[in-house]
């Protein structure tokens, strides 16, 4: 009997959901572990409070003598808490966090007394010595040195018993290290952008603040069973294994009553998510047996993005706990749904208005429009950058199928809008006449919230949906980090309402429009523009791809080909001219990601050439042994007669060395394309090669595989199985 794996089923059928007491009363605990507004106020000096405050709303410089005083107010409040460390909080290009944890505990220079530390230096500059992340060129290990530096706008929190500080990750020529940075900037530039365009509408408005709000899917393998499976845990999916007979056919998982050991990580999860401040609203199944989901309340990007990243790794530990190994890879199953990271996005005024909300007034509505016009026309000029930025080698085998979105960028409004847009583009051109104007105000633009309430329209297969209040980003993969997602997204809405108010002005300016009438015109420009972006049927299907080459779309279904864009002259113009990034970073993040693509291809392709050989041919032969063996007694049995009664077990010995042939021939040949791959030294060439002429063969292998999965005596399989990995909770 196989060990590994009867144990694993053996651990499993012991468990029982792991008792947990929560709060009842969640607000009385959010936020308890964050140095939040309340716990500023308790142990800040009001100067040092007052720092703090002008560094989050204004961006104001806090000198390093403010600093020492918020350094000591901080530590206070954290060793009150129990904390003994303290550590720099960032996300380097890996994607994930990054932490290095410092005591508080110091001695004086000579020994004789020892005390608690913390001081403003700590708090705003770091060096740590991380000079082995991805920088893609940006520094050599011996020479830039990079820092962190502390992001005010983003609280620090304790975790466990270390007090946790965000902060940006820089090199000292001054490129960013990080996703954060340059999310920062994006921000900064939609804010700036967006502002200028809603004073057309509010003079009041002074900033503009986009929100985010994700849905994290992920799926649950108990402890013993993955690491019972070398694939799971070394490339986070199954890279074989035979489809379950009962899958996610019946969607009786999906919405169901949430299994109990489930439902006890998710409280115990949600419990620490709300110590943190992170505001989790949300938890269901999802479609594939054991998937499910979470989701917050929405938030300022930034804070939502940290609180994302968070959240993995608090997932991952609290996982610990329950005896969970949680799975944030987009497909770790063949077959059944993938996950996704669904970004719900949408900008808000400082007047407390979501400007992808259709308001109460024709003027509310135009600003509306304007908004929602302007997004279309952004991800219209930009799809393919809007590709690059969820494309990683994992969100690959996602997109496509399963309702994940396919890999070309459309954008979805429902039928309501469809007509609105409609009427709008018959708007006349330069002046309209006072009778247009009061057609426009009553039946178009003052009809748009009744229309909007009876808009059900939902489309499972769009990479970008309107959803009445907001856009929601669903190409967006659930192992990614928001960061770059949003720093795109940000970026192009930013250029493109930039150039909006260009025209807009340039009308009232140049041609003596009114200002309401300016907007109609740009905007019906723009509506006749976007038409091939414009999508609402089903994205999976043929049609569609042929229709959408004809639209002059993109359809990059691989990282390596996705992942171009990025250094297209108009990504890199784009970005430079909004100070987002240079183009040093951009090229970096190119070559970093190009790079991570290929090492998660290559080591995929390892471990399957390691599992088929060492794992499916051995048990395969014994199995086979058995048979010849078997053969051999009826033989002895039945002599010459023998022949027709073994020949089932003849045939399978014949099977069982023809996918044995079958594997060992094709781990060979996709060795050799490993080895022809790696002697390549264009990072771009190489992934493609990887891609292209590696990758076919896993594929192949698994299904030889797979194949002999249903042929071999159950109980010497070594490799958990699908049905095992799926429904055992
Ligand atoms: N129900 C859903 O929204 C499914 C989403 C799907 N899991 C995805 O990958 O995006």
């Amino acid at each position: 009997m196989s060990t590994l794996r009867f144990q694993a089923l053996k651990d499993v059928s012991a468990r029982k959901p792991v008792k947990f007491e929560e709060a009842a009363r969640k607000s009385a605990i959010f936020g308890a572990n964050v140095f939040n507004d309340k716990a500023m106020k308790q142990f800040l000096t009001s100067d040092a409070y007052k720092g703090v405050k002008d560094a989050i709303q204004h961006g104001t410089k806090i000198d390093r003598k403010l600093a020492d005083y918020i350094a000591m107010g901080m530590k206070e409040w954290a060793i009150a808490k129990g904390v003994t460390h303290y550590t720099h909080w960032f996300q380097p290009l890996t994607g994930t966090t990054a932490e290095k944890h410092d005591a508080f505990f110091e001695t004086s220079y000579d020994g004789s007394e020892v005390l608690e530390k913390f001081g403003g230096g700590q708090l705003v500059q770091q060096e740590p010595d991380a000079s082995s992340f991805p920088n893609g060129g940006i520094r050599n290990t011996f020479e830039a040195r990079g820092y962190t530096a502390w992001d005010p706008t983003s609280p620090a929190f304790i975790f466990g018993t270390t007090l946790c500080i965000p902060t940006v990750f820089i090199s000292y020529t001054g490129e960013a290290l990080d996703y954060k940075t340059p999310l920062l900037r994006a921000l900064n530039a939609v804010d700036e952008a967006a502002t200028e365009v809603c004073k057309y509408f509010d003079k009041n408005v002074k900033k503009v603040t986009a929100t985010l709000g994700w849905e994290q899917e992920y799926f649950l393998v108990d402890t013993s069973l993955a690491n019972s499976r070398p694939d799971l845990l070394l490339t986070g999916r199954t890279l074989l294994g035979h489809t379950s007979a009962k899958g996610q056919q019946l969607d009786d998982h999906y919405f169901g009553s949430i299994p109990s050991r489930a439902l006890n990580y998710m409280r115990e999860l949600e419990e620490e998510c709300m110590y943190l401040g992170i505001p989790v609203k949300t938890r269901h199944n999802e479609v594939a047996p054991n998937q499910f989901e979470l989701a917050p309340i929405f938030e300022e990007t930034n804070l939502a993005v940290d609180h994302n990243s968070l959240l993995m790794d608090v997932m991952s530990k609290v996982g610990e706990r329950h005896d969970f190994k949680v799975l944030f890879h987009e497909k770790p199953f063949k077959g059944v749904n993938g996950s996704g990271k669904h970004n719900n996005w949408s900008l808000a005024t400082d007047t407390g208005v979501n400007l992808l909300s259709p308001g109460k007034t024709p003027m509310s509505n135009l600003q509306f429009l304007s908004f929602f016009i302007n997004t279309i026309k952004a991800v219209q000029e930009y799809e393919e950058l809007m590709r690059a930025s969820i494309a990683t080698a994992s969100n690959d085998h996602r997109l496509g199928a399963n309702e994940a979105p396919p890999a070309i960028i459309s954008v979805f409004i429902g039928q309501q809008l469809t007509k609105v847009l409609e009427e709008l583009e018959g708007v006349t051109k330069g002046k309209l006449s006072p009778e247009e104007k009061t057609d426009l105000k009553l039946n178009v633009v003052g009809k748009i919230p009744d229309v909007l309430l009876d808009n059900t329209d939902r489309n499972r297969t769009s990479p970008f949906a309107f959803t009445g209040n907001k856009f929601e980003f669903r190409a967006v993969g659930s192992s990614a980090n928001c960061a770059n997602s949003m720093t795109t997204l940000n970026s192009i809405v930013a250029k493109q309402l930039k150039e909006f108010k260009k025209e807009v002005d340039a009308l009232i300016d140049n041609k003596g429009l009114k200002k309401d009438e300016a907007i109609f015109n740009v905007l019906r420009e723009y509506i006749k523009q976007t038409k091939n972006i414009l999508f609402e049927g089903d994205g999976y299907s043929e049609s569609w791809e042929k229709e959408a080459k004809k639209r002059g779309l993109s359809n990059h279904k691989t990282t390596p080909a996705a992942l171009k864009a990025k250094v297209s002259k108009k990504a890199l113009d784009l970005f430079q001219d909004l100070n987002v990034m240079n183009h040093v970073e951009v090229e970096a993040r190119y070559e970093i990601e190009l790079e991570e693509y290929t090492k998660k291809i290559q080591i995929e392709g390892r471990v399957l050439g390691d599992i088929a050989r060492n794992h499916v041919i051995p048990t395969a032969i014994r199995y086979q042994n058995t048979l010849i063996e078997n053969v051999r007694g009826l033989k002895e049995i039945f002599g010459k007669d023998f022949e027709k009664i073994a020949k089932e077990q003849i045939f399978l010995i014949k099977e069982i060395s023809s996918h044995i042939e079958g594997i060992n021939s094709n781990v060979e040949a996709m060795t050799e394309a490993r080895k022809k791959a790696n002697v390549l030294t264009d990072a771009q060439k190489m992934a493609e090669a990887y891609c292209d002429k590696v990758k076919p063969y896993f594929e192949i292998i698994r299904s030889h595989c797979d194949k002999l999965e249903l042929l071999v005596d159950d109980e010497i399989w070594t490799l958990t199985k699908y049905r095992e990995l799926l429904f055992t909770r």
